[in-house]
């Protein structure tokens, strides 16, 4: 029985970063065999083992996983029917089909060293095809080595057109899906993912809200670069540079979905495209069954992003009443999670990275809205209470004494 290092771990140490899963793959051993070793089995229909010798890593990593950490594990997967270079040539990228043996000597039957070299991802033979998934890993390979400038091969480009071509990407489970699209969120360049996925007609399939702000337009003034899916991977890209939070991302992506349904003649402003976007956030949360966290955030940017933007005028002076401040500091839930307004922020501020001439304002509109926010909060419920109010009358008065602090910090701030 042999055994090898292959997959992640050996293509990120060839590229010199840091590999967090460690797959091995054993050859010439039957799973029983395997058990007799002292292996355990933790896939219940695939044969997944686990190292004798790494039971207390494997357990140390799933709580490290657990606490976002990173996984250090080992798995061990084993076919008894198939040779190194079965199990190789049936892997998705050359990058992805090398192997090491015990002695740290590299197998690479299907050239992913020079590929590597070469930054190229390239499939290993026509198994890939096997697995529609690998459409989207692949994307999200070409966004995670980004820093390294990979490109794809243009042969990998065709067959991944033609699987899409195919349909056979609906058959996908959302949650497959959206696996990737998270591990693609958390890299330092999401838009190339979904550049990558573009290019093989993978967005129109899966996500069609996003493949409609193709060829809508914005004022030229702050979007000399073009169109709102271009602005859209800026923000994206800008998001991904302000917060690590996923959920920020995510509200970046989808914050102008609306656009793409506009009708013409509200181009190029689209007017009321924050509240016509929020059913389409939705109806895309629904569909890929996301985490509640990560919704709500995104439906919040997307309908309030607007009204934040409008904090402050373009010569820096509060521009909303005080009552619409108010109203949007509670549907972002901003009186209860301070903190979690503060990420509402930065995915608005990415928004106005994404906007030539917006900037600058925004790095005065965030601080002014947390004085907002601050002022709202600072309310003395024994103050309101000493005023002899009772029953409902009560939280209308806290509401009338936010106004009247959101007020006074305006009046502060206009007169300095
Ligand atoms: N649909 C898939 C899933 C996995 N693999 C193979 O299984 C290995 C391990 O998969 P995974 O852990 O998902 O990816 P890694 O390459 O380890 O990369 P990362 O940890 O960055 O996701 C891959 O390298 C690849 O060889 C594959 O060919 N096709």
């Amino acid at each position: 029985m042999q055994i090898f290092l292959v997959g992640g771990a050996v293509r990120d140490a060839l590229l010199g970063g840091k590999a967090y899963d460690r797959d091995w793959v054993v050859v010439g051993a039957t799973p029983e065999q395997m058990l007799a070793q002292g292996y355990q089995q933790v896939g219940k229909d695939f044969p997944v083992f686990l190292h004798p010798e790494t039971k207390e890593e494997y357990a140390l990593a799933r709580t490290e996983r657990k606490a976002g950490v990173g996984y250090h594990g080992f798995e061990v997967f084993a076919d008894p029917n198939v040779t190194l270079e079965e199990d190789l040539i049936r892997r998705d990228l050359t990058i992805n089909a090398m192997a090491q043996d015990t002695e740290g000597k590299v197998i690479d039957p299907y050239s992913g060293l020079e590929d590597l070299q070469n930054r190229i991802l390239r499939h290993v033979s026509d198994a890939f095809a096997e697995d529609p998934l690998r459409v989207l890993r692949v994307a999200r390979f070409a966004a995670k080595l980004a820093p390294y400038g990979f490109e794809l091969a243009p042969e990998t480009q065709t067959l991944m057109t033609d699987m899409v071509a195919s349909g056979e990407l609906e058959d996908l489970t959302p949650e497959r899906v959206w696996q990737e699209v998270f591990k693609a969120l958390g890299t330092q360049k999401p838009s190339v993912f979904f550049e990558v996925l573009d290019k093989v007609g993978a967005v129109e399939v899966l996500f069609p809200e996003l493949y409609n702000l193709h060829g809508v337009t914005q004022p030229i003034k702050h979007h000399p670069e073009g169109d709102v899916w271009i602005h859209t991977m800026m923000v994206l890209d800008a998001a991904a540079k302000l917060s690590p939070l996923e959920e920020v991302r995510f509200a970046a992506l989808v914050h102008d979905l609306g656009k793409g349904i506009t009708p013409k003649e509200l181009w190029p402003s689209h007017k009321g495209h924050e509240k016509a976007g929020v059913p389409l956030v939705q109806a895309l949360g629904s569909r890929y069954r996301l985490p509640k966290k990560l919704q709500i955030m995104a439906e919040k940017v997307t309908e309030y992003h607007g009204l934040i933007h409008q904090g402050l005028n373009s010569e820096g002076l509060p521009h909303l009443k005080p009552q619409t401040f108010l109203k949007v500091l509670k549907a972002c839930t901003a009186l209860k999670n301070p903190e979690g307004f503060k990420d509402i922020l930065l995915a608005c501020e990415a928004d106005a990275k994404g906007r030539l001439g917006f900037e600058e304002q925004f790095y005065r509109q965030a601080p002014f809205w947390l004085g907002v926010l601050d002022a709202a909060l600072r309310i003395n419920n024994q103050e309101i209470l000493a005023t002899g109010v009772q029953g409902a009358e009560i939280a209308e008065a806290i509401e009338q004494a936010r106004v009247e602090r959101i007020k006074a910090f305006i009046h502060t701030y206009s007169s300095k």
